[in-house]
């Protein structure tokens, strides 16, 4: 138990730590230093409100007016600074809870797109849901990490006032309460600690789950309904929607528990400190007043030495919130600081240089379980087009990630111009949410283009009325819906042709274009200074190539010259 808290108390701190060292150090500081100031004015505002409760009492039991408005008075002058000490408190606290989220997600979406996690965490076993974290385990991380922060902070300062005004009025309180509070934490630790966190954990898990099922429908709702796919879909939401269900009814039932053992704990101390300090005031040593003063101290000294207990249901979900975004954050780390012992080695990157080529490549699927091209060498020169050909799933599609650097399991080197010169188009385009300009644009949306050149640009894909019919360049439209694929393909050719890259890689994007489109595109490009390397599977596209590249599926292969070379697939 020890070590795991320790460890989840270091998780804790790699991700917290360096908000508080970061370019917003001051700030975060100073608001935590004003927090704990507010966090004071409350305490002191506490003992206070509880002093004139206990002197009002004491004044009504003695039959003494003066005495009693006299009280009253100064509770409602003390009223006067108490209530916007508390409003402020819960809007710095909240405030900088905000700040420190904005700042914790910006680093985690950093370096998600960063070195291109997104796409190679995708679909890994042991990161599941990566957006849930982003969006909420983080958010729920800052606010809980104030919230828990603070209130062992107050409940310190908490302790500290009421106990002393709790041993001037009697010393077996004290020592009442601190054996209560240590049996009462120890037992909610020992017996809830674990299954709640798990419970939790496999809550958030299940929860993120759902939703991305029904995120899917949404996304695929055009195949799903060709398919007529609805039972599939409604049975696998059915059953995820069971899995959180029943995850939920265990943690219901963990809490029933949890429940009754934290009402148990805290009813009976409604009676225990009069039972404890009754003769006192009976035998008339102390004023009624007093027993009043000394429960209301004691509830207080015991929230504050019980906040484990109170807060359990709470902190177990927190831990489990730290642990998920502790195992993304390694993973975003990379392979080795997430543990990944890969079978096979890596293809050695070279960026920049002058031309495409590769030396002794020797590709494998990520996980090494097949390999796809063994001992590869070849050079891709300016002009000089390459066209990969071989049976499906052979392999093709795969060279091509790897040859962008996308893959990189196995051996050998990749030499390849700087990134800015080579654009990939895969067949399935994709096409953003936002305006047909930014369509065209992508992935630069930075660059400054004249809406003639743009309007020229699709006439030159074979779209000359997509702008007017679509309701201009700045329309925005679901533009995946509403356009046909080989519409799609056409407008991601557009991109190519605006950009112009030095190499251009093409993953049968022009497989749902007719012949003649087709020609229409790969001549414009081959009339500007592109180099192609092409996956297809139409002998037309011999042409636009100098050289062909066959797979045969089990790491073999061989280069032809693509004139005269006779299509088999
Ligand atoms: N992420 C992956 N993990 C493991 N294996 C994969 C992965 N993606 C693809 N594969 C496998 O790698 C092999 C090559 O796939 P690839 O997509 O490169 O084939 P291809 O030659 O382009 O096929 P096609 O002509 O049908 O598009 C296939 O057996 C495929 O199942």
């Amino acid at each position: 138990m020890k070590s795991v808290n320790r460890q989840l108390w270091q998780r804790f701190l790699d991700i917290a730590a360096p908000y508080w060292c970061s370019e917003e150090r001051w700030s975060a500081w100073g608001r935590l230093a004003l927090l704990l100031l507010l966090l004071l004015g409350q305490t002191a505002f506490a003992v206070l409100l509880n002093e004139q409760t206990g002197e009002f009492t004491s004044a009504l039991a003695a039959r003494d007016e003066h005495r009693f408005w006299q009280a009253i008075l100064l509770c409602l002058g003390l009223l006067v600074g108490a209530v916007p000490t508390y409003a402020c408190y819960y809007w710095v606290r909240d405030t900088l809870g905000n700040h420190w989220r904005r700042w914790l997600t910006q680093r985690f979406l950093l370096r998600y797109f960063g070195d291109r996690h997104y796409y190679s965490l995708n679909g890994l076993a042991a990161l599941d849901n990566p957006d849930q974290r982003i969006a909420e385990d983080i958010n729920t991380f800052t606010q809980r990490s104030l919230f828990f922060l603070l209130i062992l902070i107050g409940a310190t300062m908490q302790l500290t006032a009421f106990s002393q005004v709790l041993w001037g009025i009697s010393h077996t309180l004290v020592y009442f309460l601190v054996v209560y509070a240590i049996s009462g934490t120890v037992i909610t630790l020992r017996v809830y600690g674990k299954p709640l966190t798990g419970l939790n954990f496999r809550q958030l898990k299940r929860e993120a789950d759902l939703r991305y099922s029904l995120v899917r429908v949404r996304e695929k709702a055009e195949s799903i309904a060709l398919y007529r796919g609805e039972q599939q879909e409604l049975q696998q939401i059915r059953h995820r929607f069971g899995l959180a269900y029943d995850n939920f009814r265990q943690l219901i039932r963990g809490q029933f528990f949890l429940n009754l053992f934290q009402y148990g704990y805290s009813m009976l101390t409604l009676v225990l400190p009069s039972m404890l300090i009754a003769e006192r005031v009976l035998s008339g040593e102390l004023e009624v007043g007093m027993a009043v003063r000394a429960a209301g101290a004691f509830t207080a000294v015991l929230s504050a030495v019980s906040v484990v207990i109170d807060n359990f249901e709470s902190l177990s979900r927190f831990a489990a919130g730290i642990e998920r975004l502790d195992v993304f954050s390694h993973q975003l780390d990379g392979p080795a600081a997430a543990g990944d012992k890969r079978a096979a080695g890596r293809i050695e990157s070279i960026e920049g240089a002058p031309q495409l080529a590769l030396e002794r490549v020797t590709l494998q699927t990520p996980g090494a379980e097949r390999v796809l091209v063994r001992e590869l060498s070849l050079a891709v020169e300016p002009g000089q087009g390459l066209m990969v050909v071989g049976a499906s799933g052979c392999g093709k599609s795969s060279l091509l990630r790897a040859i962008v650097g996308l893959w990189d399991s196995g051996s050998g080197k990749i030499l390849r111009p700087h990134p800015d010169e080579i654009m990939f188009l895969p067949q399935q385009p994709y096409m953003l949410l936002g305006s047909l300009r930014s369509q065209l644009l992508y992935p630069r949306q930075e660059r400054q283009v004249g809406d003639q050149e743009l309007l020229a640009l699709l006439e030159r894909v074979n779209l000359p009325d997509l702008a007017e019919r679509s309701g201009g360049l700045d329309a925005e439209l679901d533009w995946e819906k509403t356009l046909s694929m080989g519409e799609q393909q056409r407008l991601a050719f557009a991109r190519l042709l605006l950009t112009q890259p030095r190499y251009a890689i093409l993953d049968e994007a022009t497989s749902a274009l007719d012949l003649a489109n087709e020609r229409w595109l790969y001549q414009q490009l081959m009339d500007g200074q592109t180099t192609l390397i092409s996956v297809g599977h139409r002998s037309t596209l011999l042409t636009y190539h100098s050289q062909v590249l066959e797979l045969d599926g089990n790491g073999g292969w061989q280069t032809h010259l693509a004139q005269g070379y006779r299509f088999e697939h």
